[in-house]
């Protein structure tokens, strides 16, 4: 099984005051960051990602949540990476990388192996030292991720896209449950204390034309 959780003698009791051991347990097993929990913690309570399945991942930099995904879903699945940044992380043959500003690139340009199973977005701003601006981009780079779902996630797919808790959450949730039958909001144990993210994850996309 990939990315395996500290274990409980480097866990510490209270993660959110020592999150180097997620950083530690990351490197140690070859992940560039220690996001890979993140998305291991959600794969493994909503059974997200399984093998065969087409994935795009948006913000996907330096590569973790694609590492990750490309092992779950093995050989005979299929794997978009895209982010503004170059990605030098290795994923495998079922991989395809796109550096690219997913808010302009067009959804055929995202659509290489769709329809997806599964869409994924990571994608959060480089902080520009305004709490308010960068709740704003945050939520305009979900409800891109929604976009792009709406138009390439093949029904009864999943999405998992994070999200900056603002005012805005309420109009970001509203938006995946249009979208999906399932919405849940998550906070994986992962995430720093710090941190004001939180990730909504939509399950079972509504057939073409359910949506509403
Ligand atoms: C938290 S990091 C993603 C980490 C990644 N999931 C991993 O596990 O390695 C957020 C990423 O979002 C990317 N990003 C931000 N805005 C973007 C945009 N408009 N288009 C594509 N990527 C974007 C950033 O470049 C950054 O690499």
């Amino acid at each position: 099984m990939p990315a395996e959780r500290p274990s409980v003698s480097q866990k510490p009791k209270n993660p959110y005051k020592r999150p180097d051991a997620f950083t530690k347990a990351a490197k140690a097993q070859g992940y560039p960051a220690r996001s890979v929990f993140k998305l291991e913690e959600i794969d493994r309570r909503v059974r997200l990602l399984r093998p065969g399945q087409r994935v795009l991942d948006l913000g996907a930099a330096p590569g973790s949540w694609s590492m990750y995904a490309a092992q779950r879903i093995g050989a005979g699945g299929k794997l978009l990476a895209v982010d503004l940044s170059p990605i030098t992380a290795a994923f495998g043959p079922q991989a395809t990388v796109v550096q690219g500003d997913a808010l302009s690139l067009t959804n055929e340009a995202l659509a290489q192996f769709a329809p997806y199973d599964v869409v994924l977005s990571d994608m959060a701003p480089a902080t520009s030292g305004s709490k308010i601006a960068d709740q704003a981009r945050s939520y305009e780079l979900f409800m891109r991720a929604v976009a792009v779902a709406e138009a390439l996630l093949a029904p009864g797919g999943a999405f998992v896209g994070k999200i900056f808790m603002s005012e805005d959450f309420v109009k970001a949730r509203d938006a995946l449950r249009n979208l999906c039958e399932e919405v849940r909001s998550i906070r994986p144990e992962g995430t720093r204390a710090s941190s004001v993210e939180i990730f909504l994850v939509g399950l079972k996309r509504k057939a073409a034309g359910k949506t509403g």
